[in-house]
C-alpha cells in the first residue's frame, strides 16, 4: 500500500504551478501534455466558471445578458459534485442579499476538500447555505433524498418577489432523487443500477429518471413558480444537453411513457420493473400533466451552461501555443468504444507523422471511423488537413486536442478506467512511429481527476510503450484483457506514465491530447 500510495504524490501535475517554469526547450513532451491538462481542468473550476457568469452592478446581477434586481430576495439551491465551490463563489458575489439556501453535494466532500487544500472552495462559517451530504459512491440514498426534500421545500415558499439560483453539476441526478409514489427509492435505484450495468448512455438512463422523479425534467423549476429562475450549469454530457445534464431538474420536458418502455425494453428490462414503476408510467405522468400547466411560465427559467468540455478544450488550445505547438481541437464529443477512439488517434499520428503524402487508406478509415466515435467528417477533414499542413509546410510542432467520454466495454475484472485503457491502447497504436529524438505523446484524462474506480485520472503513453512494457516483463495484452490498465501503469516505471493530479473538483468528462513534434527536415 505504501508503494502505491507513494506513486501517488501529485508530482509533475501540479509542479509548475505558482512557479518559475522550465524554458520551452527544456521541457519534455509529457510535461507540456500535463501543462496543458492542468490548464484544462484550470479553466473549469467551479469558482471560476460562476465569477466569470456573474456580474455583479451595485444592486443587480448580470448573467448572460439578463438583468435581475436583487432585494434581499435571493435563494439558492444545488446538487452535483462540483456545487460547493459553485455555492461558495456565488455567496461571495451576492453577500448578503443571499436569504438561504440548500446544497446536495457528495459524502465526504467537505472532508476531502480540507485534506486537499482546498478550503477557498468550502462555505465560510457564517454561511446562510445549508450543506447536505450524501449519495455515498455516486448512488442516490436517503439523505441524498432529504437533501432533494429541502431543495423542494424552498423553491416551494418563494414567491414572485424572489430569485432562484440554482447550481448544477454532474452526478446531480443521484444527488437530487425524488421518486413519484408509490415508488420507492431503493425500487427507483434498482432500475437506474440496471439499466446502467446493462451499458444504457446517460441520455437513456436520465431519460427514465426523469420520468421517474419529482424534481427531473423542470419539476424544480415548477416547484419555485413564480419565482424567477437562474440556473448556472457545469455540463458533464456530450453536446451539452440542457435537458440531460443531472436529468434536467430546470428544464421542462415532457415524458412519454412509451419512450421510456422502449428505453426499458432495449435492454431487456420491461419484465424486471416493479409494480409501482408500472403504475406512474401507465398513468397519465404528473410531469406530463404539470408541463401543461397555464402558470408554468418558461419566461421565468433562464438555464446558461457555464463550463463544459469545450470551454476546458479553448483555454487548453491557448497553453498549447504559449508551449510552442500549433493547436487544432478535433471535437469536445468523442465517444464510442475505446478500441475504435484508440484507432482513431493512431490514424491520425501516423497521417501527421507520415514522410510522403500519407496513403489514401488512412483518410479514408479516419472519415469512416467517424461516425463510432461521434466525430462529423468534416471535423475530421478540418483535423487531417492542420496535420497535413504540419507534415509539408513545416509548422512545427502540432498538438491535437479532444473531449468526450468514450465507453470500455468491460471483460475482466482488473482495475482501470476508460483513460488510462485509451492511453494503452494508443500506445500500441503509437509503436513505430518514433520520430528523432521522441516520437508523438498521447494522454487521457479524467477531468475529475478520477479515472473509473482508481487513483488516477489518467495515463500518458507514446510509441515506445510496448517495448518499456516487455523489457520490464508485463504482458500488455494480459492487462488488456483484464480491463487492467491501473494495475499495469503503476507497475510500470514506478507509475511515471501515469497522471495523478488529485482531486480537481469539477467535471467536464474526458481530454485527450496528441502532442506531435516537429517532423525532421531529412524525412519530410
Ligand atoms: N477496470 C476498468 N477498466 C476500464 N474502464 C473501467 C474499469 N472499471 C470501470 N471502468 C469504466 O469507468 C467508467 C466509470 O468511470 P468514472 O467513475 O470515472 O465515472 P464517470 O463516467 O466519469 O462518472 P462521473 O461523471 O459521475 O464522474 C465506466 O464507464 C466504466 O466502464
Ligand atoms: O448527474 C447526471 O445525470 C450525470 O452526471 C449527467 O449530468
Amino acid at each position: 500500500m505504501a508503494r502505491v500510495l507513494s506513486l501517488f504524490r501529485p508530482k509533475p501535475f501540479l509542479a509548475f504551478v505558482g512557479r518559475r517554469k522550465p524554458p520551452l526547450c527544456k521541457m519534455s513532451l509529457d510535461s507540456r501534455a500535463q501543462e496543458v491538462f492542468a490548464t484544462a481542468v484550470g479553466a473549469v473550476q467551479p469558482d471560476t466558471v460562476v465569477r466569470q457568469s456573474i456580474e455583479r452592478k451595485e444592486d443587480s446581477v448580470i448573467i448572460d445578458g439578463h438583468k435581475y434586481a436583487l432585494k434581499h430576495n435571493l435563494h439558492l439551491v444545488g446538487f452535483g459534485k462540483a456545487v460547493l465551490g459553485m455555492a461558495a463563489e456565488a455567496e461571495k458575489i451576492m453577500g448578503d442579499h443571499l436569504v438561504k439556501g440548500v446544497i446536495s453535494v457528495p459524502h465526504g466532500i467537505q472532508e476531502t476538500l480540507k485534506q486537499n487544500g482546498k478550503e477557498h472552495l468550502l462555505l465560510k462559517e457564517n454561511s446562510r447555505i445549508k450543506v447536505m451530504e450524501g449519495a455515498k459512491h455516486n448512488l442516490p440514498d436517503a439523505d441524498a433524498q432529504k437533501a432533494a426534500e429541502g431543495i423542494a421545500q424552498l423553491a416551494r415558499e418563494l414567491t414572485e418577489k424572489d430569485l432562484l439560483l440554482v447550481l448544477i453539476s454532474g452526478g446531480g441526478s443521484a444527488l437530487l432523487p425524488a421518486p413519484i409514489p408509490p415508488i420507492s427509492l431503493q425500487e427507483k435505484f434498482d432500475v437506474t443500477r440496471k439499466l446502467a450495468a446493462a451499458g444504457a448512455t446517460i441520455q437513456e438512463l436520465n431519460t427514465v429518471r426523469r420520468a421517474l422523479s419529482f424534481l427531473k425534467g423542470g419539476g424544480l423549476a415548477h416547484c419555485a413558480q413564480p419565482a424567477k429562475v437562474v440556473a448556472l450549469i457545469l455540463s458533464d454530457v456530450i453536446g451539452d444537453p440542457l435537458d440531460f445534464i443531472a436529468s434536467g431538474p430546470t428544464v421542462r420536458s415532457d415524458v412519454w411513457p412509451e419512450e421510456v418502455l422502449s428505453v426499458l425494453d432495449r435492454y431487456k428490462l420491461v419484465d424486471a420493473i416493479p409494480a409501482s414503476v408500472k403504475d406512474v408510467l401507465g398513468r397519465l405522468s404528473p410531469q406530463r400533466e404539470k408541463n401543461k400547466d397555464e402558470t408554468d411560465k418558461s419566461e421565468n427559467v433562464h438555464n446558461v451552461v457555464i463550463g463544459s468540455n469545450s470551454v476546458a478544450l479553448k483555454c487548453a488550445g491557448r497553453r498549447v501555443r504559449e508551449l510552442g505547438f500549433r493547436p487544432v481541437v478535433l471535437s469536445p464529443g468523442v465517444c464510442g468504444d475505446v478500441r475504435a477512439v484508440s484507432r482513431l488517434y493512431g490514424l491520425l499520428a501516423r497521417f501527421a507523422c507520415s514522410r510522403e503524402e500519407p496513403p489514401p487508406e488512412i483518410a479514408a478509415e479516419v472519415l469512416r471511423l467517424g461516425p463510432e466515435v461521434g466525430v462529423e467528417s468534416w471535423d475530421l477533414c478540418r483535423t487531417m488537413q492542420v496535420l497535413g499542413e504540419g507534415r509539408t509546410e513545416g509548422w512545427g510542432a502540432t498538438c491535437l486536442l479532444a473531449g468526450g467520454e468514450p465507453t470500455v466495454e468491460l471483460t475482466g475484472k482488473g482495475r482501470g478506467g476508460r483513460n488510462q485503457e485509451l492511453a494503452l491502447r494508443v500506445g500500441l497504436e503509437l509503436r513505430g512511429l518514433e520520430l528523432p529524438p521522441k516520437g508523438p505523446v498521447f494522454l487521457s484524462g479524467g477531468t475529475d481527476g478520477q479515472d473509473g474506480p482508481t487513483e488516477a485520472a489518467g495515463a500518458i503513453t507514446d510509441g515506445g510503450l510496448y517495448e518499456e512494457a516487455q523489457a520490464q516483463g508485463l504482458d500488455i495484452n494480459n492487462f488488456l484483457t483484464n480491463n487492467d490498465s491501473f494495475t499495469f501503469f503503476s507497475r510500470l516505471s514506478s507509475g511515471q506514465r501515469l497522471l495523478v493530479p488529485g482531486l480537481t473538483c469539477t467535471n467536464v468528462m474526458d481530454v485527450h491530447m496528441l502532442l506531435i513534434p516537429p517532423i525532421p527536415i531529412n524525412i519530410r
